[in-house]
């Protein structure tokens, strides 16, 4: 149920949350390091979720094998390059891939502006040869505290013209939005998009927070919207853009099961909302899936699935000249 006359796009991506297990096995064995198994098999419980996790702790320390194996900068460009052959056989046009160099550099002491230097020579590479259309955004990671994110923030600005947004993600009930206002205070100097993730661990009170506060145009998840009337007007008023993830949602413990998701009610209410994966190797899913069987399963009807097909190219992070060029290239 993916519309071909429809540029598909994932705008809500984690590129250090899709590393393929046989990636970390290959560089886990090429740079000496102790892994939790030595086959794929043994693996894949370590780096993947099985069912349901009990939260979104849980769930994100199943990325974590994922990092640990990222020795040296060709390993950081080498998954940055997989992330966009990953992207086309998910069928995708458009990628907005997210990382936070913080996380990707801080096992084996790299330099997180090297990290962002070989995840744009991957991607850029990727991209070429791929032929998938793909953009930057860079992450801080909450989780690590304010100096951590400072770091990141500063190898992130030092390749601004590279990126197209900063985002903040992690940790979102131990570190609230408070604690990054003066990050984002640079990051809107810097001219840069904002996405937050904000209302999945926490509630609408975050998402108010990253909007007004830290100037977020786009909210990652932000399914606690549901809880707070004014804010889904507010939403919809203003155009911000909701980031859905359906599986990612389920598997964190956010919502217990598929059929409660909420994303049909923002589309009810004209909200801007999308379908996208999150973290796809992590979660064993990916893009025609969510599409194809966690919509349905939520709910959504063809015409839904369509409307939040075009809002993904809608709220991307894309000039209109863009929008124009990717939506033509479906025409043809
Ligand atoms: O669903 C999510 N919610 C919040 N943070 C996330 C999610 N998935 C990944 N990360 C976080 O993003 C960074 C890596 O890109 C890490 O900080 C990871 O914990
Ligand atoms: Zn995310």
């Amino acid at each position: 149920m993916i519309s071909k006359s429809i540029p598909l796009t994932d705008i809500h991506r984690h590129l250090d949350g899709n590393i393929r297990p046989a990636t970390i096995l290959e560089l886990g064995q090429k740079h000496n390091l102790q892994l939790p198994a030595n086959s794929l098999e043994e693996l894949i419980p370590h780096v993947r979720v099985i069912s349901q996790e009990p939260d979104l702790i849980s769930f994100l320390s199943k990325l974590d094998w994922g990092v640990k194996v990222l020795a040296d900068y060709d390993a950081c460009r080498q998954i940055a390059y997989e992330n966009v052959e990953d992207a086309l056989n998910a069928r995708i046009d458009y990628a907005e891939l997210r990382f936070s160099p913080w996380y990707m550099a801080m096992t084996h002491g790299l330099d997180p502006e090297g990290v962002v230097e070989a995840v744009i020579d991957g991607v850029t590479a990727g991209s070429r040869d791929f032929g998938v259309k793909t953009n930057l955004i860079g992450i801080l990671s909450r989780t690590f505290g304010q100096e951590a994110c400072q770091k990141e923030l500063d190898a992130c600005l030092a390749f601004k013209d590279k990126l197209v947004a900063i985002d903040l993600a992690g940790d979102e009930l131990g570190k609230p939005g408070e604690l990054f206002v003066d990050h984002f205070r640079q990051v809107r100097d810097a001219g840069l998009h904002i996405t937050v993730h904000a209302g999945e661990a926490a509630g609408p009170e975050s998402m108010w927070q990253a909007i007004k506060e830290l100037g977020a145009t786009r909210i990652g998840h932000g399914v606690k919207a549901i809880y707070d009337p004014k804010l889904m007007d507010y939403l919809a008023e203003h155009k911000i853009g909701i980031e859905s993830c359906l599986t990612s949602n389920i598997q964190t413990n956010t919502f217990p099961s598929i059929e409660s998701h909420p994303l049909k009610q923002f589309l009810d209410h004209d909200v801007l909302a999308t379908i996208n994966t999150d973290d796809p190797a992590v979660e064993g899913i990916e893009l025609p899936h969510e599409y194809e069987i966690a919509a349905p399963a939520a709910g959504l009807t063809k015409a839904d699935i369509r409307q939040a097909q075009e809002n993904g190219l809608t709220i991307a992070f894309l000039s209109d000249e863009e929008k124009q060029a990717l939506q033509k290239q479906k025409m043809s």
